[in-house]
């Protein structure tokens, strides 16, 4: 299975896309807000803008170099890219879109049809073969997207936000779906969101772009836990307090910004500019501080409620920000706190972790 390495540089409107990346085979999310210029990047890697400079390796093959001055066309990159509009077309059925790119490489009508249907059995979308594509709903419309691009065999998958444009059941099952399909494809694929659910979903690998750099990539678990910057924690759902280090009758106590003060396990710390990051799970809600070993606590008043399924996330303000992740049945055992009411979030020093920074960013 090939990988994918990339370094590029490309003018954008108001800032230089200068990314570099790694695809090994199997999902990786790019993550990014809204002109973090995710979409330009697949852009640079199909081949359909070129590079001021860099260069693309796909597996044994250099598909573009600036300075050797290689650039493959898009059609011999062997890239399959889903983009947000689909562009399906609708003179055809489901089994002719599928096929059309075999049709223009002319392969012959016999190989066509035992490819298109292959395909259909493996995404398990065989009843939808003769369906015109214009009945079919947006879920539907991507699945169809999908085993069109892989009838030409890519060694690279590009998808811009699959789900996005989808209603909320129809994103959970395309979840699902992809995640079965891609998992077995094992093909290396860059799965574009600006959605941070979506990377919770996926659990994969992730790369964090920000202004058109990748300012971190690595496991999902990786980002949770040591996330490089504000930006990431924020961006994955990691509580990011700034504050200090300080002594206070021996003991060294972390003051946020907002002035709370917590405890945590100081070993590797000194006095100094630090931040803090809490796991949304790692913290639990009572209405009364509960008695027993000492525990990290702050209380505040609820700001935002939100249900994700069987989760719930609750935004709690006084002195700082934390978010709390609590299971639905936890919800409801707490009497189902509503924004307004006062709460503790409460958390194990250990669960908090604590580093030094240089210098606190204003
Ligand atoms: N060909 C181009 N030349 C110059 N600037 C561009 C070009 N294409 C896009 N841009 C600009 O680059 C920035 C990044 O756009 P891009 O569509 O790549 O972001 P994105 O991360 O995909 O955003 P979204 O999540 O909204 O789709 C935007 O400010 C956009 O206006």
């Amino acid at each position: 299975m090939s990988i994918l390495v990339c370094r590029l540089n490309y003018p954008l409107a108001n800032y230089q896309l200068a990314a570099e990346l790694t695809v090994a085979p199997g999902i990786t999310v790019l993550l990014g807000p809204n002109g973090a210029g995710k979409t330009s990047l697949l852009r640079l890697l199909a081949g359909l803008n070129q590079p001021a400079s860099g260069q693309i390796q796909l597996g044994e093959r250099c598909l573009f170099d600036a300075e050797k001055r290689i650039d493959l066309p898009s059609e011999k990159r062997r890239i399959g890219m889903v983009f947000q509009d689909l562009a399906l077309f609708p003179h055809l059925d489901v089994s002719g879109n599928i096929g059309f790119g075999l049709k223009m490489r002319r392969v012959s009508s016999s190989a066509r049809q035992n490819r298109v249907q292959q395909l259909l059995e493996k995404l398990a979308i065989e009843h939808l073969a003769k369906r015109n594509v214009t009945t079919l709903s947006g879920g539907e419309r991507q699945k169809v997207a999908l085993a069109r691009t892989l009838a030409t065999d890519p060694q690279l998958l590009l998808l811009d936000e699959p789900t996005a444009a989808l209603d909320p059941a129809a994103r959970g099952e395309i979840r699902r779906w992809l995640q079965t399909v891609l998992t077995q494809l094992n093909i290396p694929t860059l799965l574009v969101t600006h959605d941070a659910e979506e990377v919770a979903y996926f659990r994969k690998r992730v790369a964090v772009m920000e202004q058109g750099k990748i300012v971190q990539q690595g496991s999902f678990h990786q980002l949770l836990r040591e996330p490089a910057s504000e930006f990431v924690a924020r961006f994955v759902g990691v509580n990011y307090i700034l504050g200090e280090v300080c002594e206070q009758a021996g003991k060294l106590i972390f003051c946020s910004r907002g002035g709370a003060k917590f405890l945590a396990p100081f070993k590797q710390v000194i006095p100094g500019a630090a931040f803090m990051t809490v796991l949304p799970w790692d913290i639990a809600l009572y209405r009364e501080l509960p008695d027993g070993s000492p525990r990290n606590h702050l209380y505040g008043e609820i700001r935002d409620v939100v249900i994700l399924g069987d989760r719930v996330r609750i935004t709690l303000e006084k002195e700082d920000k934390l978010v709390a992740e609590i299971s639905t049945r936890g919800y409801l055992a707490l009497g189902e706190p509503q924004p307004g009411e006062n709460f503790w979030a409460v958390f194990k020093a250990r669960e908090a972790r604590i580093e030094n920074c240089e210098e606190l960013p204003c």
